[in-house]
């Protein structure tokens, strides 16, 4: 029997705008990802892709290819045009999340979802200590057990190689790299079956950067976690991703194994990006 993804999502798009008698009928034939008559954005175009238990997917493709808009589209901060999403772990996979009320999916994002932005900001209080923002997570999943939380957030810290003396500190007297770590231990603190990941190492220096992938990647290991990590960086996804799916003006173009898409890349775009790589 064919093993059941932990994700399931099928034709997702989201646009930015109304769409015109010019674009809504010939989306597929647009140039790039917008209408040049009404300027609609069409940031993804029907994707559709599978997470299996314990992998990690990779997405890569140039800025403004959709992959942000993606993410936040299965995080919820952003309202899909169309499409479907299927999570194993709710409702035996027979639920389409992104029509459920928004009380479901803030229990969908507590209970089963963790993410990691870019930008620490998004994903932490910067003014609280880091255990008050890992046990945030933990409340709004409905964990009430003082003693509990603060363990749990302490073994977290620890996990991610937190000094504990720091662990009362907030993360704005932290390092980028620091700040990385704990917004991973927040996503983390309620085990959640699938992890999204962002540019998480964008913008850091290249050892903190390689502090950190291995950090994800032992977690993968460890946890056996369904990770989908996004970079505009192949090298990032060659360390990381089992499978790549490659993205270009909102639409998959290319996916397959990391190592196939990688020596045999098939789209021009793809060729591009590996050749600069080499
Ligand atoms: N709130 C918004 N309103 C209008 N357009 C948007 C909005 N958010 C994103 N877009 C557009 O959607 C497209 C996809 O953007 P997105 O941020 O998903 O790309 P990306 O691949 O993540 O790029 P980057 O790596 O630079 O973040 C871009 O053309 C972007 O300008």
């Amino acid at each position: 029997m064919l093993e059941q993804p932990v994700l399931t999502v099928r034709n997702l798009s989201k646009q930015y705008g109304e769409g015109c008698e010019h674009c809504v009928d010939t989306q597929t034939q647009l140039e790039k990802n917008y209408c040049p008559v009404c300027k609609t954005i069409y940031a993804c175009r029907d994707v559709s892709f599978d997470l299996y238990r314990g992998e990690i997917l990779g997405i890569v493709g140039e800025s403004g290819s959709g992959k942000s808009t993606l993410m936040k589209s299965l995080y919820f901060d952003e309202t899909i045009t169309s499409g479907e999403g299927y999570l194993a772990d709710y409702e035996n996979g027979e639920t389409n999340i992104f029509t459920e009320s928004n009380q479901m999916k803030r229990a969908i994002r507590n209970d089963i979802l963790g993410m990691v932005y870019q930008n620490p900001m998004l994903g932490l209080k910067m003014n609280f200590s880091s255990l008050s923002n890992i046990a945030e997570k933990q409340i709004a999943a409905g964990n009430r057990h003082v003693r509990q939380m603060e363990n749990r957030s302490y073994e977290l810290l620890e996990r991610v190689n937190i000094p504990l003396h720091r662990s009362k500190e907030a993360p704005k007297n932290f390092s980028g790299g620091m700040q990385q770590r704990v917004q991973i231990a927040k996503a983390l603190s309620n085990n959640p079956p699938v992890l999204l990941l962002d540019e998480v190492t964008t913008g850091l220096d290249l050892s903190v950067q390689a502090d950190v992938l291995d950090l994800i990647k032992q977690i993968q290991r460890e946890l056996q976690i369904s990770m989908i990590v996004v970079s505009h960086d192949l090298a990032v996804i060659r360390m990381l991703a089992d499978r790549t799916i490659v993205m270009l003006n909102g639409q998959i173009i290319e996916h397959g194994l990391t190592d196939q898409v990688l020596e045999d890349p098939q789209h021009k775009f793809t060729q591009q990006l590996v050749y600069s790589l080499l």
